[in-house]
């Protein structure tokens, strides 16, 4: 399939119904720290769509801007550039009572139900204290029946706007009206009086509620609870006298009570035993399906987000790297960092004996990150030079290695040496560049146009100039990944998209690449 068709269906594959649309997003840190000049550059220009009701993943190694990229979609963190569509309006921009208002459709559940809950509130306090700021419930009412008279509210009740969800619905009918509340808000209709004054053109409608805002509150708190498998009777109760799984049901509960259309879940079962976790799942794919909920599910573990998401986004130094259909991306996944992560997984199969790629070193500073694809620095299947294309896997590893070590340095101080050389897999105890060499090459054959280029490199090491070392390296061996941002392309029919230069036309994609490169490695062992 051409890339042209490829893209035309990504677009109508974008055309479906998005609640959430993010454009460009960038979220960083300034300040604080040693370089407080250089921002941390925790999300760095990501783009994707979440659709109504639908579970998108996220995942990707720690420190990767997971938590700020979901804290941004909620305006706990400020965005940097870029903008955040909700239903085609742009929340970055919201400030004042727009943005309170805002704040009830997108919640979110943290990951450490011991920390997130305030321990001097009782349970019912807790869950109950969005509800005191909005002052909900707002009584919104709508008035049917009114035929094209003018129609004023008054009293407890305000009316709604547009076409949004009224709590209390007024039905006109010849000279009487009748009342009747929505499902979700404890208070019986008998408790709800509508006095009608019709006068012509206008019909003036006064709505007066019986029972104190406070008492329908816990009521509904009460409702809540039940909701989300506790107890009423826990209300009274406070968050340290509840295992970790029924805490996060207080959370979960917490972020329900507003009735929000999105949550992003952070984590939201990584400090819970097995056992517990297996509920908490099922209790929010309930609550989804009951209250038709979007998420943003943001997880470490892989099984959890394979069983549960519809979509995944997979996430490198603030970048997405692909993202698409879950199961599409478990069994083929298209970008080398996908790859890579996924086969970290232990197969549930032990009979399937399946090679694993060993990522090289932890990812790059994401104050300092690469200028050309984010993953280059540690990517097993990087395009290299025309003329290196045929050099041996192990020689060219160690050029790599080599080039990582002169970053390494670079960033840390000298005398940090041992931690650089720690952080990347060494054991060496030596900090001279000809046994760094030495260490890096090993027995490799390394023939001689490339020795050549590595002897000139560590010459300017011993000369004590690294950056001309640096930028010899990276000359004589960088390529387009180490020069270029890849762009997201189009990877299947179903509107997946990696980021990576390998898709482009002019070169192989990863997929042979990494098999070569695994049976070029059983093949030496
Ligand atoms: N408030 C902050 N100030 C400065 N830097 C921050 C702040 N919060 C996070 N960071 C940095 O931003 C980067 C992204 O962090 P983030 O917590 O979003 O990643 P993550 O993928 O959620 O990690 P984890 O899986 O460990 O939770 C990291 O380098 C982190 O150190």
């Amino acid at each position: 399939m051409s890339e042209e068709l490829l893209a035309e269906r990504q677009r109508t594959a974008d055309r479906r119904d998005a609640l959430v649309e993010v454009n460009g997003l960038k979220t960083y840190y300034e300040g604080g720290g040693l370089l407080s000049s250089t921002p941390v550059k925790a999300v760095d220009g990501v783009d994707f769509q979440i659709q109504h009701g639908e579970t998108l993943g996220l995942v990707g190694e720690s420190g990767c801007g997971k938590t700020t990229l979901g804290r941004t979609l909620v305006r706990l963190e400020e965005a940097t550039d870029g903008e955040v569509l909700f239903d085609g309006e742009d929340i970055t921009t919201f400030s004042g009572k727009t943005l309170k208002r805002w704040r009830r459709d997108a919640q979110i559940v943290f990951q450490d139900p011991e920390s997130s809950l305030n321990d001097r509130m009782t349970v019912g306090e807790i869950i109950q204290e969005p509800l005191d700021v909005h002052d909900w419930p707002e009584f919104s009412v709508r008035v049917e029946g009114a035929g094209d008279r003018t129609v004023r509210v008054s009293g407890d009740g305000t009316p709604v706007e547009e076409d949004g969800t009224a709590d209390i619905v007024v039905t006109l009918t010849g000279d009487s009206a009748q009342a009747s509340v929505r499902d979700a808000i404890p208070l019986p209709d008998e408790q709800v009086s509508v006095s009608v004054d019709d006068a012509g053109d206008t019909v003036d409608v006064t709505v007066t509620v019986h029972v104190a805002k406070l008492r329908v509150r816990r009521a509904y708190v009460r409702q809540l609870l039940e909701t989300v498998g506790l107890r009423e009777e826990h209300f009274y109760r406070y968050p340290h006298q509840f295992s970790g799984g029924q805490r996060q049901r207080i959370g979960i509960a917490r972020a329900l009570a507003l009735e929000p259309e999105f949550v992003v879940l952070d984590e939201p079962v990584s400090a819970l035993d097995v056992s517990v976790q297996a509920k908490i799942l099922n209790l929010l794919d309930d609550l989804q399906d009951e209250f038709g909920l979007t998420y943003l599910f943001i997880a470490h573990d892989l099984s959890v987000v394979r069983h549960i998401c519809d979509r995944v986004a997979v996430m490198y130094l603030g970048h997405v790297m692909e993202i698409g259909d879950t199961e599409e991306l478990f069994e083929n996944p298209k970008n080398p960092y996908t790859y890579s992560l996924l086969s970290a997984i232990p197969d549930a199969d032990p009979t399937v004996t399946r090679q694993r790629v060993t990522l090289r070193g932890t990812p790059p500073s994401p104050r300092d990150p690469p200028v050309g694809c984010p993953f280059s620095t540690r990517c097993p299947v990087k395009i290299r030079p025309e003329e290196y294309r045929d050099v041996d896997d192990g020689v060219w590893e160690g050029i790599e290695l080599l080039r990582e070590i002169l970053r390494e340095r670079e960033r840390t101080d000298r005398s940090l040496g041992e931690r650089a050389r720690a952080a990347l897999g060494m054991e060496t105890r030596f900090s001279d560049i000809d046994e760094i060499r030495h260490e890096v090459f090993g027995d490799h054959d390394v023939p001689d146009e490339v020795r050549r280029h590595v002897e000139q490199a560590v010459e300017y090491v011993r000369d004590g100039d690294e950056a001309r070392a640096r930028e010899y390296m990276a000359e004589e061996f960088g390529s387009v990944c180490d020069e270029e941002r890849p762009a997201h392309h189009p990877v299947s029919e179903s509107g997946r998209t990696s980021f990576c230069h390998r898709h482009d036309a002019a070169y192989e994609e990863p997929e042979p690449v990494f098999d070569d490169l695994l049976a070029n490695r059983s093949r030496s062992r």
